[in-house]
């Protein structure tokens, strides 16, 4: 993680020059929070907007097509297109800008911008300009408002004479001098009219006072990175004593009962790993059956040890899991399914469903059949599903453990899908034979997974509920009629998988449809939704789930939502259909997204209108940002440090007598954010969401969830 050195402080104490020589210095980025101000300042008398006015300045500004230069040696900003970077120096501007720094809601909009920019430096984004070095902002309200947390918190500052003679210097060398009158307005009517909306005169807690009136430039850069060097060494040091405290913990953890699982989990510790996830593009093969004729320990064979890592995966994908997996040098998807049963109901039914989706979604099949129990009136169904799916088949006679056994194989061919394959997936035998035979039944390319996309782009899924505009939105996005759009709903037929060029980055907005319908033709419209709408999510890194803000939220909202959700996506909101939307409306927006969603209140939720174009530049913003979240990796040290102060100030309730305690935790993953916390008993489902609530307000995790997993453990016996 970089460094965050913020800076604010009065005009003319020198914080921009400062600012940008440390940044250099340290090669870091350098962000001028004063002259986006003056950027919207720039752009609302470009646009013939009424500085007075502060709702159309407010409404100009957030649709402002500004890009801040983050280079100290030169930060070149531009507008539409035009650099501007000397126009907002003038002196015009100067005079104007404390109009638009007054208005509370561009300082909203400014302040999120300024926040992106920050973190992405932090984070080292693919577009971050120090490459994750770090950045130095600057400006009036950087220390309290935007960057509190920042590793250095300085406020530059110097006698109001000294800052008055130095603009005056500064303004004559550059053959602007002005008259004093001119001179105190500039500075100081400008910053008493800006004190009345940030504080940047008076250090507060944790923020370092710089007094420059009395030294000279390069002095006060000195002293600038005297200080920043100090902040980083305390930072280290601070990290230092929580690893130590860390690893005593871990130490501790030694005296608790540990199984295979957590010892492998805690030998990972500090490289938390990306969830497995299946590539797109690899042939896919289904493995189907009845239940408990041992399908899982089929895929566990094929997988070795790594599916007990993503056995506990919650969510809808219990019933139908994917893993990538290898066999004979060639890499496929393998996916296990819940089992099959004919004219089940509920929960089973559900499970068969899932499986016949995943027959409708792979290449291939391979089925499973418990030898010793020979064929079933299930087994001769899914033979005729399988049929009707038209997909290659390999039969798998499992539960042959020894030669002797060999006969109950053979009597599986009288299921007429050719040579069945003994295996014993339990002991392994056979199991190579079968899954050569599978290589030989895979493609070479996939039919059913899509294109890979070409490099390592990012994968979003475009999902909600029919005639919400997601058809709008991609041709909006991708500035082309290349989905046919229709008012009526569900009009979306088998789009591919669309390559969009998005603020200078490509990103692949995955094929919506996924499915077909083609398994059992007598389910309801809305079943094939919700199967399209998962195929959608799993082959995404974010979902957006878009709704339609015109109208109220619905359950099948909510839903689209959970399974985002439950899948481990990250999440954008999208309300559509903005054009629409009243005051009226608004208001009862608010209340159902307060009242609807706030289990969500995580991602970012964006307003715009796709038939227009409105705000659609605001989706790589809040798609960076839930990426980001969800790949943050918080270190073993700093998440202990940070869960055994929370233990500390709000322990568990105790419950029958006892009090479960803490003992040690680490993030088992990342994509999406994974935590394993050691305890001494179980943690109440409310104690849970308030580690969550806690673990958000402290590393951010925007636009992610978190899976958060409890391992109760009990003290080892002694002697043990
Ligand atoms: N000791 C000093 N420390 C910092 N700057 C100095 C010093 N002495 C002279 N200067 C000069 O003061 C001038 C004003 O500095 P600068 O523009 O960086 O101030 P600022 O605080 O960023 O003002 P504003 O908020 O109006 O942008 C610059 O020309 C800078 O070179
Ligand atoms: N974070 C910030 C930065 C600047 N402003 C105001 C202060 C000035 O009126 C204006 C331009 O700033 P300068 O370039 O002179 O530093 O923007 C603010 O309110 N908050």
């Amino acid at each position: 993680m970089g460094i965050v050195v913020a800076i604010d402080g009065p005009s003319g104490s020198g914080k921009s020059t400062v600012s940008k020589a440390v940044a250099a210095e340290l090669g870091l980025a350098y962000l001028d929070t004063g002259a986006m101000y003056r950027a919207a300042a720039w752009w609302c008398e470009h646009e013939g907007i009424d500085l007075a006015d502060a709702q159309a300045v407010a409404a100009a500004v957030e649709a402002m097509p500004l890009s801040v230069g983050l280079d100290p040696a030169r930060p070149v900003f531009t507008c539409a297109g035009q650099d501007i970077t000397e126009a907002i120096r003038e002196p015009h501007i100067a005079a104007v800008v404390s109009a638009v720094a007054t208005n509370l809601a561009v300082r909203a909009e400014l302040a999120r911008r300024q926040r992106e920019i920050i973190s992405a430096e932090r984070q080292g984004h693919d577009s971050s300009f120090s490459g994750g070095a770090g950045i130095v902002a600057e400006g009036r309200d950087i220390t309290t408002v935007i960057a509190p947390d920042a590793d250095a918190r300085l406020l530059v500052t110097a006698s109001q004479e000294a800052r008055l003679a130095r603009r005056a210097d500064e303004l004559e060398r550059a053959g602007k001098a002005v008259e004093a009158a001119d001179l105190r307005d500039q500075v100081l009517r400008r910053d008493r009219d800006d004190s009345t909306v940030s504080q940047f005169l008076t250090a507060l807690e944790g923020v370092t006072l710089v007094d420059t009136s009395e030294l000279s430039l390069d002095e006060s850069i000195a002293r600038v990175l005297d200080l920043v060097e100090q902040a980083v060494d305390e930072a280290a040091a601070q990290d230092a004593e929580e690893d130590l405290r860390a690893q005593a913990m871990r130490l501790g953890l030694e005296d608790y009962e540990l199984d295979e699982e957590d010892r492998a989990l805690l030998e990972a510790d500090g490289d938390a790993p990306a969830a497995e996830r299946v590539e797109p593009g690899l042939p896919v093969l289904a493995v189907v059956g009845r239940p408990n004729v041992g399908k899982s320990t089929l895929v566990n064979r094929v997988l070795g040890r790594r599916v007990a890592v993503v056995q506990d995966t919650p969510g809808v994908t219990r019933d139908r899991v994917s893993y990538p997996a290898e066999w004979a040098g060639r890499r496929f998807t393998i996916v296990d399914t819940g089992g099959w049963e004919v004219d089940v109901k509920g929960l089973e039914a559900s499970v068969a469903a899932q499986a016949e989706v995943a027959v409708e979604m792979a290449d291939a099949v391979l089925l499973v059949v418990d030898a010793q129990v020979g064929i079933t009136e299930t087994d001769a169904r899914v033979v005729s599903m399988l049929r009707r799916s038209g997909k290659p088949v390999v039969l798998a006679a499992n539960k042959v453990d020894s030669p002797a056994q060999e006969g109950d194989a053979a009597a599986l061919w009288n299921l007429g899908l050719g040579e069945p394959f003994p295996v014993s997936a339990l002991h392994g035998r056979g199991s190579g034979e079968v899954l050569d035979a599978v290589m030989e039944a895979l493609p070479e390319v996939s039919a059913v997974a899509g294109a890979a996309p070409e490099g390592d782009l990012h994968r979003i899924a475009l999902v909600g509920r029919p005639n919400v505009g997601k058809s709008s939105l991609l041709n909006a996005i991708a500035g082309a009629e290349r989905v046919v759009v229709n008012e009526t709903a569900g009009t979306t037929r088998d789009p591919v998988d669309e390559i969009i060029e998005l603020e200078g980055r490509k990103w692949v907005f995955v094929d919506t449809a996924g499915i077909r319908r083609r398994v059992k033709q007598s389910r309801g419209a809305d079943y094939y939704a919700v199967l399209r709408t998962q195929g959608a999510i799993e082959k995404a890194e974010v979902a957006v789930v878009l709704l339609d803000a015109s109208e109220t939220i619905t359950e099948q909202d909510v839903r689209v939502i959970q399974q985002a959700v439950d899948a481990g996506r990250a999440l954008v909101l999208v309300n559509n259909k903005w054009d629409l939307v009243d005051e009226e409306r608004r208001g009862m927006l608010d209340w159902e997204v307060e009242h609807d969603l706030a289990h969500v209140s995580w991602a970012p939720h964006i307003n715009l209108a796709a038939r227009t174009g409105w705000h659609t530049n605001r989706l790589v913003r809040a798609l960076d940002a839930a990426l980001e979240g969800w790949r943050t990796r918080v270190p073993t040290g700093r998440l202990n440090g940070f869960l055994g102060e929370l233990q500390s100030a709000t322990p568990h309730p105790v419950r029958g007598g006892k009090q479960p305690r803490i003992l040690f935790a680490t993030q088992a993953q990342v994509a999406p954010p994974r935590i394993v916390i050691f305890t001494t008993g179980f943690l109440d489902a409310g104690y849970r969401r308030f580690i969550e609530r806690r673990l958000r307000e402290e590393f951010g995790f925007v636009g992610t969830p978190i899976q958060i997993g409890v391992r109760v453990r009990e003290k080892r016996k002694r002697g043990r």
